[in-house]
């Protein structure tokens, strides 16, 4: 069986997580599942815990309690380096503001995961072009990030976070800063692509429009998930 093939149960499944900030609890015994190929919308009033969550079930926050279980491992088990290469060849992410390096050109963002996955430059370079194509922004490829539209940059940052073939990419409010048109193209090469390269997405959203894309909803409140149905 290989990393993600795990059929009988969820990819990532978080359980009764626990995480507090000094005295604030983030977290209070949420429970997720998210199954391969899946997109998965989290969605909750501010404050609610959903950044927290991610950062939990994408292995960049340790929990206090509870666990985070990707592919029948145990992430709190594994030690930093382990957890960091996994990291870095099966999950991917993309946040509200991109986050592409300002000094480098949107080829260059792009092809740098492959890189540090150890991708010669041009073959890196190369595979960075095809995934600007898909998302529509291969005219951009020798721009810096600062010279695109919030939209075009959101689609390079989701080229970067899809360019290594991740199995999971996590998505934090990736159009929370776009118009409705730019978040409609941002989703739409979202969903298309990660169903056609077979990826699974957990996506944050304060957005209704947004969490529509999504198979399937749940609701943190008070860093729990709400029972479905039952609205704040
Ligand atoms: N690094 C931190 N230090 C202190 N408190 C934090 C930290 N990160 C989050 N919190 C607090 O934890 C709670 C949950 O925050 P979190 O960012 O996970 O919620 P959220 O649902 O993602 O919110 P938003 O939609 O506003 O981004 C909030 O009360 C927040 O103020």
């Amino acid at each position: 069986m290989s990393i993600g093939d795990n059929t009988a149960g969820p990819l990532l499944a978080g359980r009764g997580l626990v995480k507090a900030h000094g005295r604030t609890e983030a977290l209070r015994g949420a429970s997720v599942d998210l199954r391969a190929g899946e997109i998965l919308a989290v969605t909750g009033a501010s404050g609610s815990g959903k950044s927290t969550l991610v950062h939990c079930l994408s292995g960049i926050v340790r929990p206090d309690a509870g666990s985070v279980t990707y592919a029948g491992l145990r992430l709190e088990e594994l030690p930093e380096k382990r957890l960091s290469e996994l990291r870095r060849t099966d999950f991917g992410v993309v946040f509200q503001f991109g986050q592409l390096i300002p000094e480098l050109t949107v080829l260059d963002n792009v092809a740098l995961p492959l890189m540090l996955a150890g991708t010669d430059r041009g073959r890196a370079r190369s595979a960075a072009g095809e995934w600007l194509e898909r998302f529509g922004v291969r005219g951009q490829a020798e721009l810096r990030p600062g010279e695109m539209s919030g939209g075009q940059a959101q689609r390079a940052a989701l080229a970067r976070a899809l360019v290594t073939g991740p199995k999971v990419v996590f998505a934090d409010e990736p159009t929370g800063a776009l118009d409705s048109l730019a978040s409609e193209q941002v989703m739409t090469a979202l969903v298309h692509t990660a169903r056609e390269a077979g990826t699974a997405v957990l996506l944050i959203t304060h957005d209704a429009q947004v969490a529509a894309y999504a198979d399937r909803e749940v609701q943190l409140r008070d860093g729990a998930v709400a029972p479905l149905g039952v609205t704040a």
